[in-house]
């Protein structure tokens, strides 16, 4: 299927403005989730897996006991794009912060 184009930086600068949970630029989105323990922050990676199933588009995770630390980014791409602000705006539907 085709993927939506990568972003403009001040795209991402304006998209990031309603991401208040989130930071990066055109190259790439960051947050971190913090759990109440590790099971919890393993869970929560499967959760998130659903969901970028279901999207076909995957966050990178890096897992430090109970904080993800989550990068968003088109690897097709080599930027940011719509897929991208779409599964940032469905993890923080899940954890609000
Ligand atoms: C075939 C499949 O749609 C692609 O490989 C998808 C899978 N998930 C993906 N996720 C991300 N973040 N970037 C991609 O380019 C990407 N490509």
């Amino acid at each position: 299927m085709p993927r939506p184009p990568r972003l403009s930086p001040d795209d991402v600068t304006a998209a990031l403005r309603d991401l208040p949970l989130w930071s990066g630029d055109a190259e790439g989105l960051r947050r971190e989730v913090e759990l109440p323990s590790f099971p919890d922050a393993v869970a929560a990676i499967v959760r998130i897996g659903f969901v970028a199933e279901h999207l076909d588009h995957h966050p990178d995770v890096d897992l430090r006991w109970r904080t993800l630390h989550l990068a968003l980014v088109s690897h097709s791409e080599g930027g940011v794009t719509e897929l991208d602000l779409d599964l940032a705006r469905r993890i923080d539907a899940l954890y609000p912060g």
